[in-house]
């Protein structure tokens, strides 16, 4: 398939450039800038395993030519608007379009854009970063994505699948994918409110007295909303951030490290939006309350 990532930064640019390594057909959609870092330095991925360069087509918004077979959409909360704008041209009769943002709202942007024909729902699961030079540094063995329609059914998976797997990371078609995204927005809310609120990493919360409750707190009122929402976390994700929460590793969320940049943050779509979901369902939510009223702080003193 004739795949478009739209946003070539720590997440698009890891996943797009591991397939364009494998050899799948990728361009990337990416502003001047960064169109001019990747001319210059190629697309650079540093991981744990090694560092590796690609360099893939990329076009801008001025350059779009056609319509794309699948577009990966990986840019921020914050930039949607303007991609939707952007990508449009290319947008086909049966182009498929896999978001891997954070959060809920973007899939009604994309459905009311797009139309629920073409817009599936996706997930990733990496702990990445741009640095100074621009290259993607993926920090930990997790790098992982998950896509699939928003009905559960659809005969393109098959395809969607192929086009979106290499050798380099896991890549999971799904039939579950609202579930799967419910789970992933309660894991990363929960994450980012802990991190965020003690500008800290989960490890070094954890080892100050009163860390792991403060933890539990969190996630306790994160798994109440899903419910309440009617999305309850199986098993296994309540494990997963239950595990996750309790770490003694320097596990940190992109909200945090965003944060600690001085850089924008996603409070909105990913903490504001969920907090709404807590007082739709009267469900009470002191924590993850305080956690998006201290980002808003950080998000209105940063505008200025
Ligand atoms: N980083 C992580 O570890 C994880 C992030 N996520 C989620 O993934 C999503 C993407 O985050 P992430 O990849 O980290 O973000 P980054 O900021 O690293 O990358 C986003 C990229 O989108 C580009 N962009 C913005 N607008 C446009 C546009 N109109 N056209 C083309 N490119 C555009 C930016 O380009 P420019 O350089 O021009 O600004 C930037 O390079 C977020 O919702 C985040 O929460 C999920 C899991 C893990
Ligand atoms: C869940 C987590 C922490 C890793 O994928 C994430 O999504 C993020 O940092 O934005």
């Amino acid at each position: 398939m004739r795949t478009l990532f739209v946003g070539a930064g720590a997440t698009g640019g890891y996943f797009g450039g591991r397939l364009a390594q494998a050899g799948k057909d990728i361009t990337f959609l990416v502003r001047p800038g960064r169109q001019a870092v990747l001319d210059r330095r190629g697309l650079r991925i540093k991981s744990p395993d090694g560092e590796t360069v690609v360099r893939p087509r990329t076009i801008t918004a001025a350059t779009v030519d056609g319509p794309y077979d699948l577009v990966v959409l990986a840019v921020k909360s914050y930039a949607l608007e303007q991609a939707l704008i952007d990508m449009a041209p290319a947008i086909g009769p049966g182009t498929v379009i896999v978001p891997l943002l954070n959060g809920m709202r973007h899939i009604d942007e994309l459905v009311g854009a797009f139309g629920p024909e073409r817009a599936w729902g996706g997930v990733c699961m990496i702990l990445a970063t741009l640095d100074a030079d621009g290259d993607i540094v993926r920090m930990s063995g997790l790098h992982r994505i998950g896509y699939g329609p928003l009905d559960g059914e659809d005969e393109r998976l098959p395809e969607v699948t192929y086009a979106l797997s290499g050798e380099e990371f896991d890549s999971n078609p799904s039939h579950t994918i609202v579930q799967d995204m419910w789970e992933k927005w309660v894991f990363l809310a929960s994450m980012a409110a802990a991190t965020t609120m003690m500008r800290a990493s989960v490890g070094d919360i954890n080892a100050a007295p009163g860390g792991l409750d403060f933890g539990a707190r969190i996630a306790a009122e994160a798994l109440a909303i899903a419910t309440a929402a009617g999305h309850p976390a199986r098993a296994g994700a309540v494990a997963m951030l239950q595990r996750n929460l309790a770490t003694t590793e320097p596990m940190t969320s992109s909200m945090y490290r965003d944060m600690m940049q001085g850089l924008p943050v996603e409070a909105d779509a990913i903490l504001g939006d969920f907090v709404a979901e807590g007082a739709k369902h009267d469900v009470p939510a002191p924590m993850l309350s305080a956690a998006y009223t201290n980002l808003s702080i950080y998000a209105a003193k940063r505008a200025g």
